[in-house]
Formats: structure tokens, sequence, C-alpha cells
């Protein structure tokens, strides 16, 4: 059990805000060391090592920023909060580019600094990406690309600025979001998804904000938006551009103000939710088109994460195929994985991904429950061939089988022989269409 406080560096060139923050941290059972200047809070820092920092933006000598940008290259693993003027969204934005984790405005509400403190000692804590011992999901490949995302994610899990990811379909932009909340001090929390895009527009402020009953028509209960669901934890908006206007308006108050009003209800709830947004679509372009709101797009949008297409990262494709197969099997409770013929591996080496990582996964299920082999040839792809003559089979793999199963009265090997396929093949159709 650690012995010592927690130890933070409070700076501001303010002395009573110095001491009242240095009270309020004491009750928190935290010892604040504090500083007046940017060359002070430097000095300190070369001293000992702190679990959290807090920084005014206006310091005599430079600005906070300049602070959290030194912490940044000197102490990279200690959380910077920026303390703003009330309503100056503008530099808590510029706070969170520069790699603060988090603002707080003045005057500082104590449970808001309760919130992050305690995000900042879990990250002080709990430094690393794993959870102990549970799954969690991994962004492979071996491309430079990629290990780049993989760092930046890591940082980014650090802060809890709005993250907007930006990619075409199926490159993995839920996939990240939901690495950047497990790696984050919010992975005890929720992790709520929406895909806006999917919802009905009448629908969608109720499913974020939720609602009283008799609300509107169809309101038969009281229901608890998502944005109360994400409590504590991240809110990921996928396919954040199909949102109505009126209902972005509604989104940039709830972000501005950290809580929502639930339809048909006059009081604001308080919410601690990170955002991460998504879409495949250009967001400048659609601001300019008059589609999205620029206000809302600047507050998303503070740090942006864009996921490459598969085909400019072509030397991710044999790991991914390789994972991909291992997971396919596993799902479908195969012995193990298949595995990809030279030829196939070529093949798919050269094939233009406009679906990316989510089309090869569909590729090498398709390819593992038509092949009969433990090895997938270049045919059992069915990749789109430039030559017309081969363009026409492209077999479902929901498809129905061509003779039942109940003649050899559920004996697998004997119904696989009828049907002309491997036992694995019939293995994974059935388990695939739910049938015992
Ligand atoms: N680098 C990767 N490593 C492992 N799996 C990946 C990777 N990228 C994507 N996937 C897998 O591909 C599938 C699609 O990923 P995901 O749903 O995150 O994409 P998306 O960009 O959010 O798609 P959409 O825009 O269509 O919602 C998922 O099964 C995901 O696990």
């Amino acid at each position: 059990m650690p012995t010592d406080k927690a130890q933070a560096l409070v700076v501001d060139d303010e002395t009573d805000i110095l001491e009242l923050l240095r009270i309020t941290l004491a009750r928190m059972e935290i010892r604040a060391v504090t500083a007046t200047s940017l060359v002070e809070a430097r000095a300190r820092l070369a001293e000992q090592p702190f679990d959290l920092c807090l920084t005014d933006m206006k310091l005599p000598d430079g600005s906070g920023i300049e602070l959290i940008r030194h912490i940044a290259a000197h102490h990279p693993e200690l959380p910077v909060a920026m303390i703003t003027a009330y309503g100056n969204m503008d530099s808590a934005i510029e706070a969170m580019k520069a790699g603060a984790f988090d603002f707080v405005s003045k005057p500082v509400e104590l449970q808001r600094l309760r919130q992050l403190v305690g995000a900042a000692l879990k990250l002080a804590h709990r430094p690393g990406g794993e959870h102990g011992g549970e799954r969690v999901p991994q962004l492979l490949g071996d491309s430079l690309a990629m290990a780049q995302i993989r760092q930046l994610i890591a940082k980014l899990a650090r802060s809890q600025a709005p993250v907007f990811v930006t990619g075409e379909s199926g490159t993995g932009k839920e996939l990240a979001a939901r690495l950047i909340h497990a790696q984050g001090p919010r992975r005890d929390g929720p992790f709520v998804a929406l895909n806006c895009g999917a919802i009905p527009h009448d629908l969608v402020e109720s499913e974020l904000f939720g609602h009283k009953k008799g609300s509107f028509t169809g309101a038969s209960s009281d229901k608890q938006g998502l944005f109360q669901a994400a409590e504590g934890g991240t809110l990921f908006l996928d396919e954040v551009a199909e949102l109505p206007l009126q209902t972005q308006v509604k989104l940039l108050r709830a972000i501005q103000e950290k809580a929502v009003r639930p339809l048909g209800t006059q009081r604001e709830l308080p919410v601690d939710v990170r955002l991460i947004s998504a879409s495949h679509r250009d967001l400048n372009a659609e601001v300019e088109r008059g589609r999205f709101r620029q206000d809302l797009f600047y507050r998303i949008n503070v740090i942006e994460l864009r996921m490459p297409p598969l085909r400019e990262r072509r030397g991710d494709i044999p790991a991914l195929a390789d994972w991909l197969l291992a997971r396919i099997a596993e799902k479908s409770g195969a012995d193990g994985p298949l595995r990809l013929a030279p030829e196939a591996l070529a093949a798919l080496a050269r094939h233009p991904f406009p679906g990316n990582v989510r089309e090869l996964e569909n590729i090498l299920e398709r390819a593992t429950a038509l092949c009969e082999h433990s090895l997938i040839e270049i045919d059992d792809l069915y990749l789109p061939d430039p030559a017309p003559t081969q363009h026409d089979a492209t077999p479902d793999v929901a498809a129905p089988c061509t003779a039942p199963a109940e003649p050899t009265h559920w004996d697998h090997a004997a119904a696989a022989r009828r049907l002309g396929m491997s036992q694995r093949s019939l293995h994974y159709r059935l388990t695939r269409l739910g049938i015992e």
C-alpha cells in the first residue's frame, strides 16, 4: 500500500486561488505543491515526480499551454489539466490539442475537480493499456501507419478530449474508439455506441437524451438516454454526420454544458461522458454544404484520428488475414484456422478492398465456409476477376443447402458426403445458420 500521499503541482499566479485549490486537494488526501509562474513550475517539475498537474491559462511569464507542451515533452506520463476562465471553450480546446488530458473552468466546482483528480490518479497509478487478464480487442497491422495509430490511440486514451475518427467504412473506426476507451481511465465505465445513421430522425433525440413517459406518442414509460447510460464512460457516436441539424444543436449544448435534458422534462441532468464520434463522410464538406453545424464540428473534432484504407497499407494484409482466420475458426468451433495458399494471399494483396478490413473478414468467412481443404486456394476467395468470363458466381454463405440433412439422421459425416462438402464446411454452415 502506498504510504505517501498523491502529489499535485498547482500552477496559478493568483495566490488566493492557489490556496483554495491546495485546501480542496488536501481534503481529497492530495498534497499540493504550488508554483506561481512558468519558471517556478518547471523548477518544481525537475525536483520531484508528481501524480497530477493543474495549471492556469495565464501565467506572468507565459501561457499554461507552454507548460502543457513542456510536460508533454519532458514528463509525458504526468496528466496535466488546464484551469480555464468560465465559458472559454477555445482555450480548453487549445489545451487539449497541446496534450492536456482535461480542463476545468473557474470557479472550480468541487464535484468536477473530484472527477478530474480521480481520472488523473487512475492514469498516474495504472499505466499501460492492458486489462488484467481480460481480452482486449487489438488493432492489428505491421505497417508504419498502424504502428503510429496505435501510439496515437495510447496517447488519446490518456486524454478526455473529444476525438473524431475518420475513415472509409470497415477501416476500424469503432475498434479504435473501443481501444481509446479500454486503455484510458474510463475503462471501468461503460462504452456505449450509437450508429446515428441507423436510427429514425424522430427517435434520435430520445435515444440520446432520454424521455419522460408521455412526452410524445409512443413514450409509454420513462427512458434513460445514452448519455446517461454512458455515465463515467465513453459515448461513441458513429456516423455522426447523419444527425439531423436540430439534434446537432442539442448535442452541442449537451457537450458545452456537460448536461442533458430528457424530452418532456425541465431539469438538466449533469453527465460525465467522454465523446468519441466517427463518420465516413468528409465533415468539412458537410459543413460547407450546410448539412453539419460548424460549431459542433469544432467541438467534436478537437483531435482527429484518421484510419487509413487497407489498400494504403497492403503490408498489413497477411497478419490481419491470419488473425481473422483464427477468429472465424474460434467462432465456428472448428479445430483450427484454415491457412491461405501463397497465390491466394498474393491475390488478396492485389485486391483494392473498397470495404476494407470488414470486406477482408467477409471474404475469409466465405472462403472458410466453402473451402474443402485446410488450405484456402485462390478460387475459394471468389474475388471479382477483371476478366469478364469468371464474373458470375459469388456464392452466399447463408444459401440453402442443396440437399436436406434429415435423411442422414444428423450424422454430420454422412450429410457432408451427400452434400459434397467437407465436414468442416458443413459444421461452419450449421453454426452460421443457427442449426444445432
Ligand atoms: N486493424 C485491425 N485489426 C483487427 N481487426 C480490425 C482492424 N480494423 C478493422 N478490424 C475489424 O474489422 C471489422 C470492421 O471494423 P469497424 O467496425 O471498427 O470499422 P468501422 O470503420 O467502424 O466501419 P463502419 O464505418 O462501417 O461502421 C471489425 O470486425 C473489426 O474488429
